[in-house]
């Protein structure tokens, strides 16, 4: 369900040789934050004859307010700049690095032509509905988000259009000096209140303030950036090494397309069992935050960084691998025996996950149903609010699997209930939901289990 995850882009793998070639498309800036010549859409754009094998004519080249030296890289033909667009969301601006090809199809985005999709949405620079939460110094942390009223469950906290948008292939392609110069030209091109938010973020690298140095940008972006499985329908054929954690292979399945900072909502800290979540909106290209469960003023708000559902061993490593602490959340200090319990619950809810999952199993004598009930029971005791409906959506199918008709009814209730405000209305799985809670025998899920017992049995 989940489409975006942060990511660790610090864990680049140094020393590639890749040599890439410089090109400018004009006259290069003499200072990082100098600006750059405006050169797209460039003469070969308009001419028809892209640089990148692509079809120049579509989609139609944006109006790009800005642009920087590009780089090309020796593996592809890919060649890579800034775009920036200072106008987007209502002058608060968004830069891209990628290719002319890839910034145009992003431009399609209704977000650069219906102004109304992000207007009032980035509240942290333009204030303009009261806020029920403020950034603070948390102890040991940096800084963090902290509610002042009550937040109820569902409730929107926070929202930003994307600022910058790293294209994967770049990250990948070109030699990290040339990668760092176009992030680099990317937050300079922004508009400076909006460049200022994001060069004020967190770093893990020391650094002077404002920071002068380019490496300082990549130790912004590595920290605070998120991954967007971008909703993009032309050609991308990334064969990637995300240079990843062996645990972690919910990315490999994902192979994302950008990386984005949302500078609003990299001020979250981290907690594995957190009482928030985001989700991207491919339409406003923005990230929203919203509450998992009710929360009371004064409590940090917090999202997870990972996938928390798996060991306190492996969640520590991956987050000191990933963002540099130690993780001492609640669930992370438990001792001794409520560790351990923590830890085999974890586990247990992977195997029924695993056995429910399995269409063709049979589940006879309510083995299924039994174990459908034990999974709401882990992910309550687990306190997983952010992904209740997961639960929920699995026991439904169950009931329904064997005929239970109102059991089935009630808990695919409860994962619309819970699933709109965490991965939206239009979710595929949330409309599952909705289709089975209003029509179960109509469902493709109803009697399954029962027709593959009868099928064992002929
Ligand atoms: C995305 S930023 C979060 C906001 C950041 N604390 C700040 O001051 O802007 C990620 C960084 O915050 C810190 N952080 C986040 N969650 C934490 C946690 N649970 N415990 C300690 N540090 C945390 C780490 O330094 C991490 O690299």
């Amino acid at each position: 369900m989940r489409t975006v995850q942060l990511l660790l882009f610090a864990s680049r793998a140094l020393g590639r040789s890749n040599p890439g070639s410089a090109e400018t498309c004009g006259l290069r800036p003499s200072t990082p934050f100098d600006s750059g010549p405006v050169c797209f859409p460039g003469p070969e754009y308009l001419s028809g004859q892209c640089q990148n094998g692509g079809d120049c004519a579509s989609p139609r080249p944006h109006a790009w307010t800005r642009s920087s030296p590009c780089f090309q890289s020796a593996e592809s033909e890919d060649r890579f700049c800034v775009f920036t667009d200072a106008a987007f969301a209502d002058g608060r601006g968004i830069s891209l690095v990628t290719t002319a090809q890839r910034a145009n199809h992003v431009a399609t985005a209704p977000a650069f032509t219906n102004p109304e999709l992000t207007k009032h949405l980035n509240q942290d620079l333009v204030q303009t509905v009261p806020a029920r939460h403020e950034v603070r110094e948390i102890p040991g942390k940096g800084m963090g988000v902290v509610a002042t009223a009550p937040i109820p469950r569902g409730a929107l906290i926070l929202a930003n259009t994307a600022s910058i948008l790293v294209d994967y292939r770049a990250y990948h392609t070109l030699p990290t000096a040339h990668y760092t110069d176009l992030q680099t030209h990317a937050a300079a091109h922004l508009p400076p209140a909006h460049r200022a938010a994001l060069l004020n973020l967190s770093s893990h690298n020391p650094r002077t303030n404002p920071p002068a140095d380019p490496a300082d940008i990549s130790g912004i972006l590595a920290t605070n950036i998120f991954d967007i499985d971008f909703d993009t329908d032309i050609d991308i054929d990334i064969d990637i090494d995300l240079d990843l954690d062996p645990e972690d292979e919910e990315k490999e399945e994902e192979s994302p397309t950008f990386a984005a900072l949302f500078p609003a909502i990299a001020r979250l800290n981290h907690a594995c069992r957190p009482n928030a979540d985001y989700r991207f909106d491919h339409a406003a290209l923005a990230q929203s935050v919203r509450a998992a469960r009710d929360i009371v003023p004064g409590e940090e708000i917090t999202v997870s960084y990972i996938d928390a559902v798996r060991p306190r061993a492996a969640r520590v490593r991956r987050l000191k691998r990933g963002w540099g602490f130690e993780c001492d959340c609640a669930l992370c200090v438990l001792e001794g025996g409520r560790q351990r319990e923590a830890d085999e619950r974890v586990g247990l809810i992977g195997e029924v996950k695993g056995v429910l999952g399995d269409w063709a199993w049979h589940g006879a004598g309510g083995e299924g149903t039994g174990m459908a009930e034990l999974l709401v029971g882990l992910f309550e005791m687990e306190r997983l609010w952010t992904v209740m409906h997961e639960a929920y959506a699995l026991a439904a199918l169950e009931f329904n699997a064997v005929g239970e008709r109102w059991r089935a009814v009630k808990y695919a209730r409860l994962a619309v209930e819970w699933g709109i405000p965490m991965v939206g209305d239009e979710d595929e799985d949330v409309e599952d939901m909705r289709e089975l809670a209003g029509d179960p025998r109509g469902h493709w899920s109803w009697m399954r289990r029962v027709r593959n017992r009868d099928a064992l049995a002929k």
